[in-house]
């Protein structure tokens, strides 16, 4: 289900085509090490870093690296700086935004966040209408529908080509199943589905080699996977929340994204879409499966056969899910663009 050899083959192979990604927030806890690994990925020949602060820096700073791209830093002190950042990019990452403090919820950021991710979309509807967007920053389960609903208002909503960032809960599936069994975390693939906050978040044990795993210790195993975000706030203790795991996971997704571009086959991951699959119950966004192509996401796959246990942590995913997308789309509706 994972493409885990296109990961790798990303770090080591010259690219066929050229590529333009746009890292926007790239002066942040995420966004420097995320632009690092792009600067390492040889399908990226033109790199562009936008942030209000810091992205001339983190640039030059990365142009000395000896890959095939160029690195150029943009920021609000030039004319057209964001303008220029996106005209023409192909795959465009935001990890911008302010960053829990321990005692909050992802959705406590929506009162700074969704405003920055607002006026973002509105700059990328007008430069970079074709680009494939990726969000990262939080609240992901409502500002994704807000990117969205910029979009559809600005007439270029393709729901081909806008992501929300879930692959942080995959990876972290993978290294906290490994633990419990005792395996090789590279080898794990756990799908998780539904959102990126709390309980929205779905382990689907059931569809591993470890579903045989004691309830008691399935159990655990899924709570950590669902709050791990809190522990890396709660060790930071007032520094921020995860920035380098984040940057492995941005990296690694964008490198699906960039596959997918260059026509490589059965590149699938997951990934938080406007989705078919619980449309008809007023659910317009989900993650699960995506498979990735030259158009962005080629299909939305479904969720496959799942326990009666997950069933039920479906059910209580969707609630919230349905509230966090409707507080989104409401809050742009609210808004003078
Ligand atoms: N999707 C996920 O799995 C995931 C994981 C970790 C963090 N996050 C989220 O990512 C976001 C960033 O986290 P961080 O730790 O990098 O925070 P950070 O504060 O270290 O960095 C954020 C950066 O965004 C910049 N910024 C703010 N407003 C901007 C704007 N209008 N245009 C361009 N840049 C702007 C800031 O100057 C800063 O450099 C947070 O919202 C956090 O919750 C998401
Ligand atoms: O926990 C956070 O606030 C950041 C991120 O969403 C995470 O899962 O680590």
């Amino acid at each position: 289900m994972f493409s885990r050899s296109i990961a790798r083959r990303a770090f080591s192979s010259t690219a066929a085509n050229p590529y333009k990604v746009t890292v926007i927030g790239a002066g942040g806890g995420i966004g420097q090490p995320l632009s690092l690994l792009l600067k390492l990925n040889h399908k990226v020949t033109d790199l562009r870093l936008y942030d209000i602060k810091g992205a001339h820096g983190v640039a030059t700073d990365l142009s000395h690296i000896p890959t095939n791209s160029t690195v150029k830093g943009f920021g609000p002190d030039q004319a057209d700086g964001l303008k220029n950042a996106l005209t023409g990019t192909d795959v465009i990452l935001i990890p911008a935004g302010v960053p829990r403090k321990p005692g909050m919820t992802r959705d406590d950021l929506f009162s700074i966040n969704a405003g920055i991710v607002r006026d973002l979309a509105k700059s990328i509807a007008d430069a970079a209408p074709k680009a494939k967007i990726c969000v990262i920053s939080n609240p992901v389960n409502s500002t994704v529908p807000i990117v969205a609903e910029v979009l559809k208002e600005k007439g270029v909503f393709d729901p081909k080509k806008l992501f929300g960032v879930t692959t942080l809960d995959t990876i972290r599936a993978s290294r906290f199943i490994s633990e419990v069994a005792g395996t090789n975390p590279t080898q794990e693939k756990v799908p998780v589905v539904g959102g990126h906050s709390g309980i929205t978040i779905i382990p689907l044990i059931s569809q591993t080699t470890h579903k045989l795993l004691p309830k008691e210790k399935r159990d655990a195993l899924i709570h950590r996977i669902q709050f791990g975000g809190d522990e890396v706030v709660k060790a930071k203790n007032g520094a921020g929340s995860a920035t380098l795991s984040m940057a492995q996971a941005g990296a690694t997704f964008a490198n699906f994204v960039l596959s997918g571009l260059d026509g490589e086959k059965d590149v699938i991951s997951p990934s938080y879409v406007y989705s078919p699959l619980y449309k008809s119950e007023g659910i317009d966004f989900f993650s699960s499966p995506i498979t990735f192509g030259p158009e962005g996401a080629a299909k939305v796959n479904p969720i496959g056969e799942i326990s009666a246990e997950e069933e039920e942590l479906l059910a209580k995913a969707k609630e919230t899910l349905k509230k966090n997308i409707e507080k989104g789309i409401n809050f742009v509706k609210q808004s003078k663009l």
